[in-house]
């Protein structure tokens, strides 16, 4: 056994241990994964062995060997099912898993992930972290090829591998988080995604720096072509590495995430703000995650389905087809709409949508279609267009098809005390989805509420696509993300203090619409807590002043 060499791949059917190698699954710098099978078990047992030169300058297996027992029985943690030495190897016999996310991401051919595998993996990663962390231990080495999915029936779970560069940072001896240091260190880690502070400040590595290389992973799988820095390929010499680290300490993280959910951006500053001691807020982090998740319309749980199932329709949500009227009643109906669309003051209006002779035009070609038989356009559904998270059809009532009809009811409200309720129960229904984004429907819902408010008998330009209000900052403007969001959960307060005190309710129908256009500026048009307290503060107003 003693003379082979893990670079030469004419191994197979030699023993080491109890174990008679098979394949070859993969190498590392310093070791080969071999699958193997246990000649004593019945049935067959196999395993991943990962090999080792006993005599090896960086002798990785023996501090794995370290490492693994005290992370047996987590989620997502691959069995140690022996290990030992052979002859001149160091071995480890490792639970067998399956593709490593590395050739998952090149075998799918694609230059992107798909996003529901992002987030599957980002929420099954945090976890992994969280456990390690909770175990003392720091991973420092996070990569695609250091995650690996099961084999059936776990081909759903994110295995956590390689824990050759894992440290321990509570000291078994103090139980005190290890110490900072002011002297910069030798790089441990990888080029692609160790952190900033750890690659190109030479920082010691603690927890954030773990979430920070996931984060920047996350990132890469969804930047079309990799991370800008990962574009060259491995660095060559201390000239390519030094040009590497500077790009990576230069890019913003509002540059590199262009185009991706607002979560990605965030949680990568979250990650740069912590301390170095500071326990990050895994919990958080998975719910966000599950909350995008959520808006985009796929199912709220972590598992990675591979390959992956084609993505739910975007922007399409089919609403239940209206209770069927008899053809005399819906065409009265019809005619009433017409003739209120006829009647309003086109002239007097502030901010007519379109042009008027057109807007004349059109109610006069749809006078003309009701005349006519409709006996084809009778049994249609009614198709609404929504952001995608409300098309479950095994709910019920759907968040859209209820927000659907809040808004109708708020365009037939002729009281305070009804468009009170109806603002509450508009709250109430946001609150309890997950991601507490506003949708086209709850955009829908303010213009109606604006448009009662301030005089529903005139067109009015839908909050979405109006001028911002005076006040108001963009993100752009502001500094990074956490100071985004400060700002915005600060000006929503403001506008709750506001409604508090309004006293007509075309105060309120401006404040409704700074609400909207506050919520419309961020990407994820998200609700924060200060939203909510808006809404409640609203529904309460709007009942003193009935
Ligand atoms: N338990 C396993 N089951 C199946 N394949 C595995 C397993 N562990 C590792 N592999 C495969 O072998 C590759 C190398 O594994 P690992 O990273 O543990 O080895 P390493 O020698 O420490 O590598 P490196 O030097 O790149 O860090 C992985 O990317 C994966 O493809």
């Amino acid at each position: 056994m003693s003379n082979f060499s893990y670079s030469n791949s004419n191994i197979s059917r030699q023993r080491v241990g109890n174990w008679l190698l098979l394949e070859k699954l993969g190498a590392g710098v310093s070791g080969a994964i071999y699958r193997a099978v246990n000649v004593h078990t019945k049935p067959q047992q196999f395993v991943a062995l990962k090999l080792q030169r006993k005599d090896e300058p960086c002798p990785t297996n023996r501090y794995e060997r370290f490492f693994y027992p005290i992370l047996q029985g987590g989620l997502g943690m691959p069995t140690l099912w022996g290990s030992g030495i052979h002859g001149s190897w160091d071995y480890l016999a490792l639970d067998l898993l399956g593709s490593s996310l590395h050739s998952l991401y090149w075998k799918s051919g694609r230059s992107t992930m798909d996003l529901r595998s992002v987030l599957c993996i980002g929420m099954q990663m945090i976890a992994r972290l969280e456990y390690m962390h909770g175990r003392g231990i720091l991973h420092r080495d996070i990569q695609l090829g250091n995650c690996a999915i099961g084999l059936p029936p776990n081909e759903k779970t994110v295995y956590m591998i390689d824990f050759g560069f894992s440290k321990q940072y509570i000291d078994p001896k103090t139980n005190r988080h290890i110490p900072d240091s002011k002297v910069k260190r030798d790089f441990i880690g990888n080029y692609w995604f160790s952190s900033v502070n750890v690659h190109c400040r030479g920082k010691v590595p603690s927890r954030r720096d773990d979430l920070e290389a996931l984060a920047l992973m996350l990132i890469h799988l969804l930047s079309p072509g990799g991370i800008s820095w990962t574009r060259h390929g491995v660095p060559k010499n201390e000239v390519e590495h030094g040009r590497l680290k500077r790009e990576k300490l230069l890019a913003r993280p509002e540059d590199i995430c262009r185009g991706m959910p607002d979560e990605f951006e965030e949680f990568l500053v979250y990650c740069r703000k912590l301390k170095f001691a500071d326990k990050p807020d895994y919990g958080r982090w998975i719910e966000e995650f599950r909350g995008v998740a959520k808006s985009r319309g796929y199912p709220e749980s972590d598992e990675l389905i591979w390959p992956p199932p084609p993505p739910p329709p975007k922007s399409l949500a089919v609403v239940p087809s209206p209770r069927k009227e008899p053809a005399a009643n819906k065409d009265s109906e019809i005619e009433k709409v017409l003739n209120d669309l006829g009647r309003l003051r086109l002239e007097e209006a502030p901010q007519v949508l379109g042009d008027r002779a057109q807007i004349a035009n059109a109610v006069q070609q749809a006078r003309e279609a009701v005349k006519k038989p409709s006996s084809d356009n009778a049994d249609k559904e009614v198709i609404v267009v929504s952001s995608g998270d409300e098309d479950d059809s095994t709910k019920p009532v759907p968040k859209a098809r209820r927000i659907y009809l809040l808004r109708t009811k708020a365009s037939d409200a002729t009281d305070n005390a009804t468009l009170s309720k109806l603002v509450l129960e508009f709250a109430e229904v946001l609150e309890k989805t997950y991601s507490k984004s506003l949708t086209v429907e709850g955009f829908s819902f303010l213009d109606a509420l604006y448009k009662q408010l301030a005089d529903p008998s005139v067109f009015v330009q839908p909050i979405r696509t109006s001028k911002r209000s005076g006040s108001s900052t963009t993100d752009s403007q502001e500094g990074d993300g956490l100071a985004k969001g400060r700002a915005r959960r600060e000006r929503l307060a403001t506008l709750k203090g506001e409604v508090e005190k309004a006293d007509t309710n075309k105060v309120l129908a401006g404040l409704v619409k700074a609400f909207g256009s506050e919520i419309d500026s961020t990407k994820g048009k998200t609700l924060p807590k200060p939203a909510f307290e808006f809404l409640h503060a609203l529904g309460k107003r709007l009942k003193d002043l009935e």
